[in-house]
C-alpha cells in the first residue's frame, strides 16, 4: 500500500518551523513520492521547496485541512535514508535547523531559488499597474522598479485583482553536446550520391565519411574531421541521412590527466599501517585511526592502497583534504591512481561541474570521492573507508550553519557503515593525539621518511639580532647566502610568508595614525597592484592616501611585510632569480594554482614565494631550501591555539624540503626564537611539544581538558550587544553546574565587523548534561527579537576560531 501523507521539512530556517509538516500526497503523485526527494509545497502564502523525510498513512492533524504537495523536483531521491538521519543528528548536535543541515549536504545546484511575481486575477483598476501588466498575466517582482508605489500593489491585492505568486526554480543543469547520428541506410546514401553533381566535392567526401563509420559522433568532431561547416551538413540532414541529437554529458574538469600510476612496494612502516587499517575494514569495525607520520613518510601511498583494497571489495571511499584548491597535487595523485573511479568535489569548480561530479556518486559511476569538508556527505551507500588527510587543519570545521566538525560527521557515518576512519597528519591536534593516547583512537606512528631520507635541518635566525647588526632587510644574512647557493646550484627554494598584500598596515610616522576600515575594527592592507587599501573582512577598499588623513604629514608609510613586498625585495636582491608568487591575489582565477605549481615543477622558476597555501601537499624533488620569513605572525593572535598552529605550520613548511634524493635545509626567521613552539618545531619534536602544550592547556583550562562553547552576540548598537551577552551569561550561571567556567561578557577580539559590534561569552566545562537544552532555550528566547531587531546570536560548540 502506498502512503498518502508525507512529512516534509520546508525551506524556512527558523526555530518555530524547524519541524516536520504533514502534507497530503495527491492522487497523481501517489507512489511517486519517496523519502529523500525534494518537493514543492504551499506554505503560508508562498510556494517553497522541502524535503520528504517520511511517508505515513496517519496524521495527528485534521486530514481534511492538510495541504497538498504541488509537485516533486526529483524522480530519484537526493538524500539517502542514512543522510536523512545524519542530517537530523547534525542539526541537533550543532543547534542548527534541519533545513540548513540538508542544504549543507547537497551541491549548490540542488538548492532552490525563489522568484516572486505578481499574478493578475482581474484587470487592475489602477492605470499605472494595468500599463505595467500590458496584457500579460504575470509580471516579475523586479519589473516593479524602485519608484513604483507598493501601496498601489497592496491596494489592488486588497481588491482581489492581483496576488503575489512564488515560483521555485533550481539551478541544476545538465550539459549537452550535439551529436551527429547516422540514420540513412546505405542504399539511401547511394541514391543521394547518384544525384550529386560533380561540383559537390564536399558532399561526396561527407557521404564517404559517414559510410566508412556509422558511429554517432560529436558535431564538433564531424566538422573538424571534414574541415567543413554546419551549413554543408544541412543537405544531408534534409535528406534524412543523418540527424542531430542532444546528448547529456558529464562536465569533466580533470580530463586528460590519465597517465596511471601503480602501487609502490611499501616500506615496512607503511605496510604495518596498511595492515592495521585493512584488518578493521575486513572485520567491519568502525575504528578511528590516527596515522601520525612525519612529513614525507608516505601517508598518501597508504591511503591509496587502502582505498584500492576497499574498491576491490566493491566498497567506496571518501578522502577529505583541507582545501582542495590548495592541494592540487594530492588530487592528481588520486586521479592518476584510480582514474575515472574518482569524483572530485571542490569549490573551485563551477556549480555545474560540481553537480556533475556529485551525480557521478549518486549514479554509482565512481567509488572514490576526493574533496574538501562537504565531501563527507557524498551519497555513497557502501562506504569501506573514510580518510581525513591533514586532520589538524582548521578548515575541517564549518564556521557557518550547521557548525560541524568533519571528524564528528565522519565518525557518525563510519558507525553506520561499520568502516574505519583514518586521520592522517604529521602534527595531530592536541585533542586527537590525546584521544589516541587514551586508546579511543588506534595510534599508528610512521616516524621515518621514505628511503631513509633525513628530515631537513632547521636553523633559527633571530631577526632582532640581525637588526642590531645593521641588517634592515627582510632576509637574514644566512637566508640570503643560502638562497644564493641554491641559485648557483640550480636547486629550488620555497619561501613562506603568512600574509598577503604588499604590507600589513599603513601608519603615519609623525602622529602614529593608522588607516582602519570604517566598518570593521581592523587596519586596512595596502595592495600594490591597484595602489589601494583593502579590508580583508568586508572587501571595503579606498585609494592609498598621499598624506596622513589625520595630520596631513607626508610620512605615511607601509609597515609589516606582505608577499608583494617580499617579491619586490627578492627581485632587487636576486635580479637573476625567476620567482613565482602564490597568494590569494595571484590564484584568484580558476586553475591558477595548478598552473603556477606546474611551472615550478617544470623548473621554470627558482623561487616559490607564498602564503599558507604552499605549506601543504607540495612534493618537488629539487626543493632543497625552505625559508620562513616571519614565524611570529600566528603567535600574536589572541587564540589559545596560537602555539599549536605555529608548531603545525612550521613543521608542515619544513616538510617541503629535501623530500627526495637531495638533502634539505630550513631557515626560520623570527623575533621570538625562544618560544617553545619554534624550538620544538626546529627539532621535529612533536611529543615534546605535546607534553608542554598539554600542561599549559590543563593549567588554563582549555581543550582537550575542557570543552568550550563560544557565544557571540552582534548588533549595530554596542550597548545592546553587550547587554544581551550579559543576560545570556547570567542565564548560563543560573542553569549550569558549579563546575562550569563562564566568562564574559567581553568584546570579541575584533570588536566590530561590517558595522556590527560583537561581544562574547565563553563556557568551559567538562560535563554539562543540560548545556544543549539551556542553549536552545536562549536561542528560542531571542528568536523574535533576532528577526525584528537584527540581533544575531552565534553559538559555536567546540569553536576553532575565537575572533
Ligand atoms: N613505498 C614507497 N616507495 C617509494 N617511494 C614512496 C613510497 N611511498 C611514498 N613514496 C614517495 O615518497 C614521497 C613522500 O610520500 P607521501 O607524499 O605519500 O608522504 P606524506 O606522508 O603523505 O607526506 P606529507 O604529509 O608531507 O604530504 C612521495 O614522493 C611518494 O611518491
Ligand atoms: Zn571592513
Ligand atoms: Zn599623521
Amino acid at each position: 500500500m502506498t502512503e498518502k501523507i508525507a512529512k516534509v521539512v520546508v525551506d524556512v530556517p527558523a526555530s518555530n518551523i524547524n519541524r516536520f509538516f504533514d502534507y497530503l500526497i495527491p492522487d497523481k503523485l501517489l507512489g511517486a513520492i519517496e523519502i529523500g526527494m525534494r518537493v514543492i509545497v504551499p506554505f503560508g502564502n508562498r510556494t517553497i521547496m522541502g524535503y520528504v523525510l517520511e511517508t505515513v498513512n496517519e496524521t495527528t492533524f485534521d486530514e481534511t485541512k492538510l495541504k497538498q504537495i504541488k509537485t516533486t523536483l526529483d524522480v530519484q531521491p537526493v538524500l539517502t535514508k542514512e543522510l536523512i538521519d545524519l542530517g537530523q543528528w547534525l542539526a541537533e548536535s550543532t543547534l542548527s535547523y534541519f533545513i540548513s543541515s540538508f542544504q549543507a549536504m547537497l551541491p549548490q545546484a540542488l538548492k532552490a531559488s525563489y522568484d516572486k511575481s505578481l499574478h493578475r486575477l482581474h484587470p487592475p483598476i489602477n492605470q499605472r499597474l494595468a500599463d505595467l501588466f500590458d496584457g500579460r498575466d504575470y509580471i516579475g517582482f523586479d519589473e516593479l522598479n524602485d519608484d513604483f508605489p507598493l501601496r498601489i500593489v497592496n491596494d489592488e491585492i486588497g481588491k482581489g485583482n492581483v496576488e503575489w505568486d512564488y515560483h521555485v526554480s533550481t539551478n541544476e543543469s545538465f550539459k549537452y553536446v550535439t551529436m551527429v547520428e547516422v540514420i540513412g541506410t546505405e542504399a539511401k546514401f547511394d541514391l543521394y550520391l547518384a544525384d550529386l553533381t560533380k561540383q559537390s566535392k564536399k558532399q561526396f567526401e561527407l557521404v564517404q565519411y559517414f559510410l566508412d563509420d556509422h558511429a554517432t559522433r560529436p558535431l564538433k568532431k564531424v566538422l573538424k574531421d571534414n574541415k567543413t561547416t554546419r551549413n554543408t551538413l544541412n543537405k544531408l540532414i534534409d535528406q534524412q541521412l543523418i540527424r542531430l541529437v542532444k546528448q547529456q554529458v558529464n562536465r569533466d574538469p580533470y580530463q586528460g590527466e590519465t597517465e596511471k600510476t601503480t602501487p609502490l612496494t611499501l616500506a615496512p612502516q607503511q605496510q604495518k599501517a596498511l595492515d592495521a587499517i585493512v584488518r578493521k575494514m575486513n572485520q567491519h569495525e568502525a575504528k578511528t585511526f590516527l596515522l601520525h607520520g612525519v612529513t614525507g613518510s608516505g601517508k598518501t601511498e597508504v591511503y591509496l592502497q587502502a582505498i584500492d583494497l576497499a574498491i576491490r571489495q566493491d566498497k567506496e571511499a571518501i578522502v577529505l583534504v583541507p582545501e582542495i584548491s590548495l592541494t592540487p597535487m594530492m588530487v592528481e595523485r588520486f586521479k592518476r591512481r584510480f582514474g575515472d573511479a574518482v569524483a572530485v568535489l571542490h569549490s573551485a569548480l563551477s556549480k555545474g561541474e560540481r553537480f556533475d561530479e556529485w551525480r557521478k556518486i549518486q549514479k554509482k559511476q565512481v567509488s572514490v570521492a576526493v574533496g574538501a569538508r562537504s565531501a563527507i556527505f557524498a551519497p555513497f551507500e557502501n562506504l569501506g573507508m573514510i580518510i581525513i588527510d591533514e586532520e589538524h587543519e582548521s578548515t575541517y570545521k564549518q564556521e557557518d550553519h550547521p557548525r560541524y566538525h568533519v571528524r564528528d560527521v565522519a565518525k557518525h557515518r563510519a558507525d553506520y557503515h561499520k568502516c574505519p576512519v583514518v586521520l592522517g597528519t604529521a602534527t595531530p591536534t592536541l585533542e586527537t593525539y590525546a584521544r589516541a593516547k587514551k586508546g579511543v583512537y588506534q595510534l599508528i606512528e610512521m616516524p621515518e621518511r621514505i628511503n631513509q631520507s633525513l628530515m631537513p635541518k632547521v636553523t633559527i635566525q633571530d631577526m632582532r639580532e640581525e637588526l642590531h647588526q645593521g641588517n634592515r632587510t627582510m632576509f637574514s644574512r644566512q637566508l640570503k647566502e643560502a638562497i644564493e647557493r641554491r641559485l648557483e646550484k640550480r636547486e629550488q627554494v620555497v619561501l613562506f610568508l603568512n600574509r598577503r598584500g604588499y604590507s600589513t598596515f599603513v601608519m603615519c610616522r609623525d602622529c602614529g595614525h593608522t588607516v582602519e576600515c570604517p566598518s570593521c575594527d581592523i587596519s586596512l592592507t595596502y595592495h600594490q597592484r591597484d595602489h589601494r587599501l583593502k579590508c580583508h573582512y568586508c572587501n571595503y577598499s579606498e585609494p592609498m592616501p598621499n598624506v596622513c588623513p589625520n595630520c596631513q604629514s607626508e610620512s605615511i608609510r607601509f609597515f609589516g611585510t606582505g608577499t608583494e613586498k617580499v617579491e619586490e625585495a627578492l627581485n632587487e636582491t636576486f635580479p637573476e632569480a625567476r620567482i613565482i608568487r602564490m597568494d590569494v591575489d595571484t590564484t584568484r582565477k580558476k586553475g591558477a594554482h595548478e598552473r603556477l605549481l606546474k611551472q615550478f615543477g617544470n623548473k621554470q622558476a627558482d623561487i616559490l614565494l607564498g602564503t599558507q597555501m604552499i605549506a601543504k601537499g607540495l612534493d618537488f624533488p629539487d626543493v632543497t631550501l625552505v625559508g620562513v620569513l616571519a614565524a611570529d605572525g600566528l603567535l600574536n593572535l589572541p587564540d589559545f591555539r596560537a602555539a599549536e598552529k605555529t608548531f603545525q605550520l612550521l613543521t608542515q613548511v619544513s616538510g617541503r624540503a629535501g623530500r627526495h634524493e637531495l638533502t634539505g635545509e630550513v631557515i626560520v626567521q623570527t623575533y621570538t626564537p625562544e618560544h617553545y613552539s619554534v624550538l620544538f618545531a626546529k627539532d621535529y619534536d612533536y611529543h615534546g611539544f605535546f607534553k608542554q602544550e598539554m600542561a599549559l592547556r590543563k593549567a588554563y583550562q582549555y581543550p582537550p581538558y575542557y570543552f568550550l562553547t563560544l557565544i557571540t552576540v552582534t548588533h549595530e548598537n554596542r550597548l545592546k550587544a553587550e547587554e544581551v551577552t550579559r543576560v545570556i551569561q547570567k542565564l548560563l550561571v543560573k542553569h549550569l553546574t558549579k563546575e562550569a567556567v563562564i566568562l564574559g561578557p567581553t568584546p570579541s577580539p575584533i570588536e566590530r565587523i561590517k558595522g556590527r559590534y560583537r561581544f562574547q561569552c565563553m563556557v568551559k566545562y567538562k560535563d554539562e548534561p543540560d548545556l544543549m537544552s539551556v542553549l536552545r532555550k536562549i536561542l528560542q528566547h531571542y528568536e523574535a527579537e533576532s528577526r525584528k531587531e537584527q540581533l544575531m546570536i552565534h553559538i559555536d560548540l567546540n569553536p576553532q576560531q575565537l575572533m
